[in-house]
């Protein structure tokens, strides 16, 4: 069973397309990296996936689940990691992932349970009392990592996770998130930067609202660094 399946996706802005016919299979319990630069149209894709926009075409299924036909199914599937972030600042973590973990009906014993179990895989079991306002930039968006895998979803999005994280904590969060992978979770990983795509990454290019490439990134960078391969690529498309 795919953990992402897309076919013949299309979305415009008033006639101006965004995503244009786009299809992609993603394997269960692999991560796959999204890789487009400003505007390719990869917030659209996840606004689609996450059934915030609705798709005058196309087809989407989440853990084998249609996204029209049975939402319910699909969106109980999916954990999103947004760009800007959406902790409580004045809460402290645990009380984050415990009002979360509250609506997704997760409740007594196995809330503090799952809570204990997502703030070790990410590492942030000892900021659990601290308040989200005084955690840098990179343990909140670990604390945003866990809080999305709470309800154990089969496929988690993270769009540009690490925007506004210096190099250092961009690498922990990589690291951390392809370890989901080990579980059996599809990852689907929006970036603009080829430094956070791994050579055995399975590889997606979007420019311009549609898709230029679709492998393994070591395979799309040939001889060359993946930087210089995607350069190339969405010049050569400009
Ligand atoms: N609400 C909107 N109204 C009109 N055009 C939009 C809207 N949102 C996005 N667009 C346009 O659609 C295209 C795709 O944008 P999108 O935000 O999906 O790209 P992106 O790859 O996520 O870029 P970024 O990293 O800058 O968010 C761009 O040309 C953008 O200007």
């Amino acid at each position: 069973m795919n953990g992402i399946s897309v076919k013949n996706l299309s979305y415009d802005y008033g006639g101006k397309p965004a995503l244009n016919n786009v299809s992609f299979e993603i394997e269960a319990g692999s991560f796959c990296a999204l890789l487009g630069p400003n505007g390719a149209g990869k917030s659209t894709l996840f606004n689609l996936l996450t059934r915030l926009f609705v798709p005058p075409q196309g087809q989407i299924e989440i853990a084998g689940h249609n996204l029209h036909t049975d939402p319910r199914a699909a969106l109980a599937q999916l954990g999103i990691v947004f760009q800007q972030t959406t902790l409580d600042l004045d809460l402290t973590v645990y009380q984050n992932l415990s009002y979360f973990a509250a609506l997704h009906g997760i409740s007594g014993r196995q809330r503090s349970v799952r809570i204990e179990e997502v703030l070790d895989r990410l590492d942030i079991a000892d900021r659990a009392k601290q308040k989200a306002r005084t955690l840098n930039g990179g343990h909140r968006r670990r604390t945003e990592i866990a809080r999305a895998l709470l309800h154990k979803p089969a496929v988690l999005l993270l769009d540009e996770a690490t925007v506004g994280l210096d190099a250092a904590a961009r690498a922990s969060i990589t690291d951390h998130v392809h370890g989901l992978t080990d579980d059996g979770t599809t990852i689907l990983w929006a970036t603009h930067l080829a430094d956070e795509v791994r050579p055995d990454d399975r590889l997606i290019v979007l420019h311009q609202a549609e898709i230029l490439a679709d492998g393994f990134a070591r395979d799309l960078q040939k001889d060359t660094s993946l930087q210089e391969a995607f350069l190339a690529m969405t010049r050569a498309n400009a």
